[in-house]
């Protein structure tokens, strides 16, 4: 019996996989059927297809859709609000009383409307997100067709829109509850961070976590004054107290870690657990230096997030990837670490496989969903092209995103978002940006 036709044929001049590692494969096509790679071959035999749609590619870079995989995305409508501070300070005296007096479900929609367009157009194909009103959130991101990982946040005082953890807790397990079959959005835990959630909640998480299959998103180890400070209260590094409350896991996913030490490593590998590294927050707040290389030569799986855009100032991962391996270089005091193909694998396949998604997307293989982005190579700056990754790592912004397919479906054509009016959303943000100006 003859195939169905392909939905989409796509004909690219590089088209990189990035599982195999490494491998850049140049005039391939690859085809879409009913939202999944459903080809990917020389393209003399890829046009022996027919195809509903064909579209020619040239000088573009085919690759698999970013993941931004840490960010708090309604905080875009805190963009540049309280710059050049230190975590402690810019969390306690600018933004915990900004989102007290600003943060409600008008702000959670508007907000993640925002970032979710300015993530489509960075081609972000998925993100995580921990913030207020994570059912508002999960009804943006049906709404605009991306993917994302969706955490319930908890913190142990109260908080916009759940008054307490026991409350976010329960709301939290509704939403598991109603999206559970949803295509595209995965439902997560996020308590806040070791300083901010006690032991008992902690141990709850376990629990419904392991229930659930779920995944638990921490920021851990930010700075190396949250680690002194936990060991003058509990006489233990936060890692370790997570490792004693039974957290650590697969599924488990440490945002920052900027403090390792030997103990800490052993912990890492030993649970498998994923990094989620962020290097641009962590420059800004002056918080420390993840050590990348030696997290990739222990084997610990290392995602990249760009943090909300309250302490990045954006959601630029393609950038976020570029300085990611420039500093994992200066850190190990070595030029060979993190080259641009690690890098770039760090952006997609590792940060799908640190959401639980690893099996579905982050590469372009066989099978998988078709989460696509293409990248516009043909400008002056990214001339001559040796390596089209190098080109696209060390040399390119995020102008190169041309298109962008999230399970099939195009969210960007030619630099346009298909689905979100670009123009109602610069709109709504200057009508936020002068409400909380003014007060
Ligand atoms: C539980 S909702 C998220 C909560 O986290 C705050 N936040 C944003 N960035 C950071 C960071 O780098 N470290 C710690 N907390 C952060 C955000 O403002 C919300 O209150
Ligand atoms: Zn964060």
């Amino acid at each position: 019996m003859p195939e169905a036709p392909l939905d989409l044929l796509l004909l690219p001049t590089w088209l990189v996989p990035v599982e195999p590692a490494g491998v850049v494969l140049r005039d391939h096509g690859l085809g879409i059927r009913d939202g999944r790679i459903a080809l990917i071959a020389p393209r003399s035999e890829a046009l022996r297809y027919t195809a509903t749609e064909v579209r020619e590619l040239p000088h573009c870079l085919l690759a698999p859709g970013l993941i931004n995989a840490h960010g708090h995305a309604a905080m875009t409508l805190l963009r540049g609000i309280a710059d050049d501070l230190p975590l402690m300070t810019w969390l306690h005296e600018h933004i915990w009383p900004a989102e007290g007096k600003w943060v409600d479900e008008d702000f959670v929609r508007d907000g993640t409307d925002l970032a979710i367009a300015e993530q489509i157009k960075g081609g972000i194909s998925c993100f995580s997100d921990m913030y207020f009103y994570p059912q508002t959130a999960a009804e943006r991101v049906h709404n605009a067709g991306v993917r994302a990982q969706i955490t319930v946040p908890v913190l142990d005082f109260p908080v916009p829109g759940a008054l307490n953890a026991a409350e976010a807790l329960r709301t939290g397990l509704q939403l598991f509850d109603d999206l559970k079959q949803h295509p595209r959005i995965r439902i997560a835990f996020g308590p806040h961070a070791p300083y901010t959630v006690s032991d008992d909640k902690l141990e709850q998480i376990r629990v419904l976590a392991d229930e659930l299959d779920a995944g638990i998103h921490m920021h851990v180890h930010e700075t190396a004054q949250e680690v002194a400070e936990a060991m003058a209260k509990h006489g233990e590094r936060p890692l370790a107290r997570l490792a004693r409350l039974g957290l650590l896991g697969p599924r488990f996913q440490a945002v920052h870690m900027t403090q390792i030490d030997d103990e800490d490593l052993a912990l890492l590998v030993e649970y498998n657990c994923s990094i989620v590294h962020c290097p641009e927050s962590n420059l800004k707040l002056a918080s420390g230096f993840c050590p990348v290389e030696r997290l990739w030569q222990a084997g610990v799986n290392v995602a990249i997030g760009t943090d909300g855009a309250a302490s990045n100032n954006d959601l630029d991962l393609l950038g976020e990837t570029r300085t990611a391996a420039l500093l994992a270089k200066a850190v190990a005091g070595s030029a060979t670490a993190l080259n641009a193909h690690s890098a770039l694998r760090m952006a997609t396949l590792n940060g799908a496989r640190a959401l639980g998604l690893g099996t579905q997307t982050g590469s372009l293989e066989l099978g998988k969903l078709a989460d696509v982005v293409a990248f516009d190579l043909s400008g002056l700056a990214q001339q001559p092209i040796y390596d089209p990754v190098s080109q696209l790592i060390y040399a390119s912004g995020r102008d190169c995103v041309k298109h962008l397919w999230v399970g099939g479906k195009q969210l960007l054509d030619d630099g346009r978002l298909t689905r979100m009016d670009e123009s109602e959303l610069i709109a709504k943000a200057r009508e936020w940006g002068a409400r909380i100006a003014s007060k």
